[in-house]
């Protein structure tokens, strides 16, 4: 058999509820290991690494529960690490009992430092376990994964060795770790070469890779071992894992996803083959993330490639102004094939007029060059205070700088009753556009609802309240209460960009009069920019 060179794409293995769990403070729970493992039978990983069934009851639970859930007959192999020991070998086997398909992963140590330090063995005596472990674990399943662990750092001669054995022994995969992260990527591929030369039955096996980032440097390893001959990765989400973590899978995906036409000859397919390398359902990736970095608690940090929050964002106005134009001028991946709907065009300092003005398009308002560049010197200047500019600011500047609303309506009274016993009620009087003084009450849920509902009476123009906010802007009981009001146009003359909200700010000690002003405000220009097509005037009493 030559199961190696029979491999024509790259098996997924991921170890994030192992090796991803043993960094410090990431232990999941039995059902947060379940729901994971769930999470990572739906991105399609070949191999899911459930635990160490030896290591904790806790453990062993949770990779028989897997075993059971996930492991189903066309779902991943189920595996359970297990050091070169009978029983940590007897627990594995006992709880992947309930997989269709069950691995073990036995490894043992292979470097002097090891040998001498940890295991206090000689390079015979570890080959002799390695030997004799394989074929333990291979009596109770067909699929048995074997480590050298601390391959890198181990003589090259008695890795190949040990290795030799085995697969002789029965390991049908043959895993390759830098445990301590120690190798550069032209190194590591020499590594696996050397193994495919060296090992006369390497044929048999699978070769894997396993590595860690201390350097940074796992993922650029992993793909000089893929173009060596290495066949399986093993890696984790978010690249978490033992110290700097492990290689992370989305980068190993989305790398041999986005450069399938440079791996295709290493992996003897036709270079312009575009059919996938991996069997992993890219647009699970976003969603596994957000996943595994809530239920472990580790963050991801905000420039991680893939699934770092600014991974699809752009904030500079010269790389805006080219998505603008074409997404591939700045992005070598569509947002949409990892799961995120979109890329984002963040508006702060650096962004020119391009991304400004197609922001503002979003949020219905189309001005003219000059407005629009009025409305651009302010939001520079704003820009330069705050990092990153929403969607209000936006509207605020154009509130501000472009629609000088004239005061249609004005507010000249309002009067509310209110308090435990009573039902809020409101008095308002609005002097109207035709400069008539028109006077309504109404009751409300509170003074703020009798108010405007009040103030709706007389206005009569549809709309819906849809943010109302009050802020003190001094301190004290004599505190200055700041209105925010959004509302949406809610009528039917198809002249107002259903996306459009209109805002309404006023500042006053008495919070319902603040409210009052703020609410005539964000309608009077609701109302201004229903005039020219359809006059909606004539208060109706
Ligand atoms: C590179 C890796 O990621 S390896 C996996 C690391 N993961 C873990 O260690 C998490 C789970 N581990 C545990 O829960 C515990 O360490 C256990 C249950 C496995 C063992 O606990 P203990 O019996 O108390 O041993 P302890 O952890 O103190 O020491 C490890 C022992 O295993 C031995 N050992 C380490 N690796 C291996 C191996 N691959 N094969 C055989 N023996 C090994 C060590 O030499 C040491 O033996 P000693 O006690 O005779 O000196
Ligand atoms: C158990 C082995 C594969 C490991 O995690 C390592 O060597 O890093
Ligand atoms: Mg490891």
């Amino acid at each position: 058999m030559n199961v190696q060179s029979q491999s024509k794409r790259i098996i997924i293995f991921d170890t994030t509820l192992r090796d991803g769990e043993q960094c410090p403070g990431a232990t999941l729970d039995v059902d947060e290991k379940l729901t994971i493992a769930r999470q990572l039978a739906r991105l399609g990983v070949d191999v899911i690494e459930a635990g160490f069934a030896y290591a904790s009851p806790g453990d062993f639970t949770a990779v028989q529960k897997i075993a059971q859930a996930v492991g189903t007959a066309d779902g991943p192999v189920i595996c359970s690490l297990a050091r070169a020991i009978p029983n940590d070998i007897k627990a594995a086997a006992e709880a992947l009992k309930p997989a269709a398909k069950g691995r073990i992963h036995t490894f043992i140590s292979t470097s002097d430092i090891h040998l001498e330090y940890q295991l206090k063995k000689t390079r015979g005596e570890v080959l002799a376990i390695a030997e004799e472990m394989v074929a333990y674990a291979k009596s109770f399943v067909e699929d048995v994964e074997f480590s050298p662990m601390d391959a890198a750092r181990s003589d090259p001669a008695y890795l190949y060795q040990v290795l030799e054995r085995a697969i002789a022994s029965g390991a049908t995969t043959i895993n390759i770790p830098d445990t301590v992260g120690y190798m550069t990527p032209s190194e590591f591929g020499d590594m696996i070469r050397g193994i495919k030369e060296n090992v006369p039955n390497v044929d048999q096996a699978i070769i894997s890779v396993h590595g860690h980032n201390d350097l940074g440097l796992a993922v650029a390893c992993f793909l000089e071992a893929v173009k060596n001959g290495a066949r399986q990765l093993e890696c984790t989400i978010n690249g978490i894992g033992e110290r700097a973590g492990n290689a992370s899978l989305e980068e190993l995906v989305m790398a041999l996803h986005v450069r399938r036409q440079y791996f295709n000859p290493f992996l003897g397919r036709p270079v312009a083959s575009d059919a996938p390398l991996t069997q992993i359902n890219t647009q699970e990736i976003y969603k596994t993330s957000r996943m595994v970095s809530t239920l472990t608690g580790m963050l991801v940090q905000p420039n991680k490639a893939i699934v770092g929050a600014n991974a699809f964002a752009h904030e500079s106005g010269i790389h805006q102004d080219g998505m603008l134009k074409n997404r591939q001028t700045y992005e070598i991946m569509d947002a949409q094939t990892i799961g995120l709907t979109q890329t984002l065009l963040v508006l702060g300092k650096h962004s020119g007029r391009n991304a400004f003005r197609t922001r503002l398009k979003e949020l219905g308002y189309d001005l003219s060059e000059q407005d629009l560049n009025k409305a651009f010197v302010r939001f520079k200047e704003l820009a330069d205070k705050k990092k990153e500019l929403s969607d209000r600011d936006l509207e605020a500047i154009v509130n501000d700088e472009v629609q000088h609303v004239p005061e249609l309506f004005r507010l000249e009274l309002v009067q509310v009753s209110c308090g435990n016993r009573s039902c809020p009620t409101a008095t308002v009087s609005l002097t109207t556009p035709d400069g008539e003084e028109l006077t309504d009450a109404a009751t409300g849920t509170g003074p703020v609802d009798a108010v405007y509902k009040a103030i709706n009476r007389v206005v009569n123009v549809p709309n819906q309240l849809i943010e109302y906010s009050v802020q003190s802007v001094t301190a004290g009981i004599d505190a200055i209460g700041e209105v925010t009001i959004r509302l949406k146009y809610g009528g039917s003359f198809g002249v107002v960009p259903a996306n459009r909200i209109f805002s309404g700010h006023a500042a006053n000690t008495d919070i319902i009069v603040a409210s009052a002003q703020a609410y005539v405000n964000a309608l009077n220009r609701l109302y201004a920019s229903l005039q020219p097509v359809e006059p909606v005037a004539t208060p109706v009493r």
